[in-house]
């Protein structure tokens, strides 16, 4: 290994004492602690929400500038720095381990560091000159982990959801729509209990999947409206030490310019900065959204399965070989990949339960997990259902002779004779057809139960499966 010159390293100074850093590093002594103290996961802080952090720390600079909190050369070079990162550079400097210091203090102050050297530069000054521009005194100014953190979870929430999350939700269900109409006159067997059950449109269980993602969808929507009552401005304990009178709802303000978006101000900063139930409304409703997309992806491989010892009332697309050894083998892989996913989002919503009960006093500590949960969450669901979409759903083949067939077998049909002949009459008829193999018009006819015309009518699969009064 060679030593580094010292035209390469710099020393910064904290209350703990001097360290000496790579010159060429962005963050600073605190950062250089985190990861030393935090190497846990391997896994670094989500773009999305470096994306948040970074949008709070410019509207706290462009309000603490424009207030005369801190100095105007200050302010603009902090926020030219920001809008540097926002625009994707020195996104490497953002190192801290997701599994770190309580509240999020390491990954705050990573962020502070950050800024404070990029502006410092901006200015003129060599990195770390912490005199000039300080990662506390100024990007900090009036803030605290404990205000900007919990506002940095709403707003990676929201930049989240709206970027992948409900944009995938609307292509999913517009699709099954599609198919809803594509399919809509194929008759097939409902399965109740994994048994005969009566016959449905097919076109109609896309429907019912549109429908299902829809109201998931409107339930995320009203869950995350509690993201967009922030705390910020209660610095370390929700009573705003530190703070001008008018920073407060200003960076409100400005913060909802920026990312277009109506925000308020938590009309209690305690009460915003103590509880986590916005991120657990969400996360529940995330959860729910999970457990139903478990339910469809099995059913997409139920119906599928196959090709010949199985129901292949549709054919998912294939997508890639599916085996190692078996050759000419195509897996429903979109759909078992949706059921992890899925099953993830509802370890995640777990952990987050546990994390949101565990708050003490002013403050709940466990923030940078529910941080990185829930925003991962929201992202891997919305990845998630766009692929699903664009390579499984919009692809569905139906198998129209297969779903006749089945629905025509179905014992279930003699359900349609009842109010004709009587639960019992129908019920001896489906295990008459069973043990001999013959029809169930056969042995109603030969039973003299019902005339041919009438039971015609009575046994028209179309009709059947109408929805009624649909
Ligand atoms: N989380 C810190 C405060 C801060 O980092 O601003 C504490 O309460 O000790």
């Amino acid at each position: 290994m060679t030593e580094q010159t010292d035209s390469q390293v710099r020393i910064e100074r904290d209350s703990m004492g001097d360290r000496s850093l790579n010159s060429s590093a962005y963050y600073g002594i605190q950062t250089l602690r985190a990861i030393e103290n935090f190497p846990i996961s391997g896994i670094k802080p989500l773009s999305t929400y470096v994306d948040a952090c970074i949008l709070i720390k410019k509207a706290t600079a462009i309000v603490n500038g424009e207030l005369g909190c801190i100095d105007q050369k200050i302010s603009k070079a902090i926020v030219q720095a920001a809008d540097e990162v926002l625009s994707g550079k020195f996104r490497d400097q953002f190192v801290v381990d997701v599994y770190q210091a309580g509240a999020g203090t390491s990954h705050h102050m990573n962020v502070n560091e950050v800024l404070a050297n990029r502006a410092l530069e901006i200015l003129g000054y060599e990195k770390g000159n912490y005199k000039q521009v300080s990662p506390n005194d100024h990007v900090n100014y009036g803030q605290s982990t404990n205000d900007v953190i919990p506002t940095a979870i709403r707003i990676g929430g929201l930049l989240a959801l709206s970027k992948t999350l409900h944009p995938a939700l609307e292509g999913a269900i517009a699709a099954l729509e599609k198919k809803a109409a594509q399919y809509q006159d194929i008759v097939r067997s409902g399965r109740t209990h994994m048994q005969d059950a009566v016959p449905v449109r097919l076109g109609e269980n896309f429907r019912a999947w549109a429908y299902i993602l829809t109201d998931h969808q409107n339930r995320i929507h009203t869950a995350s409206g509690d993201l967009m009552v922030l705390g910020l401005g209660g610095s370390a304990a929700g009573t705003g030490l530190n703070t001008h009178p008018k920073y407060r709802a200003s960076v409100v303000q400005t913060l909802s310019e920026l990312i277009n978006c109506p925000l308020e101000p938590a009309p209690h900063l305690m009460a915003a900065m103590q509880s986590m139930a916005p991120f657990v409304s969400v996360s529940g409703a995330l959860r729910n959204l999970a457990q139903d997309l478990v339910k469809i992806s099995h059913d997409l491989r139920l119906m599928d399965s196959g090709p010949k010892t199985g129901l292949k009332e549709i054919q998912l697309p294939p997508v890639q070989p599916g085996s190692s050894i078996m050759p000419g083998k195509y897996n429903p892989v979109m759909a078992e990949m949706t059921s992890m996913v899925s099953f993830q989002v509802m370890g995640y919503d777990s952990a987050i339960a546990l994390a949101a009960q565990a708050g003490q006093l002013e403050l709940n500590v466990m923030m940078p997990l529910i941080a990185y949960n829930l925003i991962h969450s929201i992202e891997i669901l919305g990845n998630t259902i766009s692929v699903l979409t664009e390579r499984c759903i919009e692809g569905i083949i139906a198998n129209q002779e297969r779903c006749l067939a089945y629905a025509e077998g179905s014992l279930a049909l003699v359900t349609a004779l009842n109010p004709h002949i009587g639960y019992l009459n129908a019920a001896a008829v489906a295990k008459e057809s069973l043990e001999t193999g013959k029809s169930l018009r056969q042995i109603v006819l030969e039973k003299g139960l019902m005339d041919e015309t009438e039971l015609a009518k009575v046994l028209n699969l179309e009709q059947m499966s109408e929805i009624v009064g649909g």
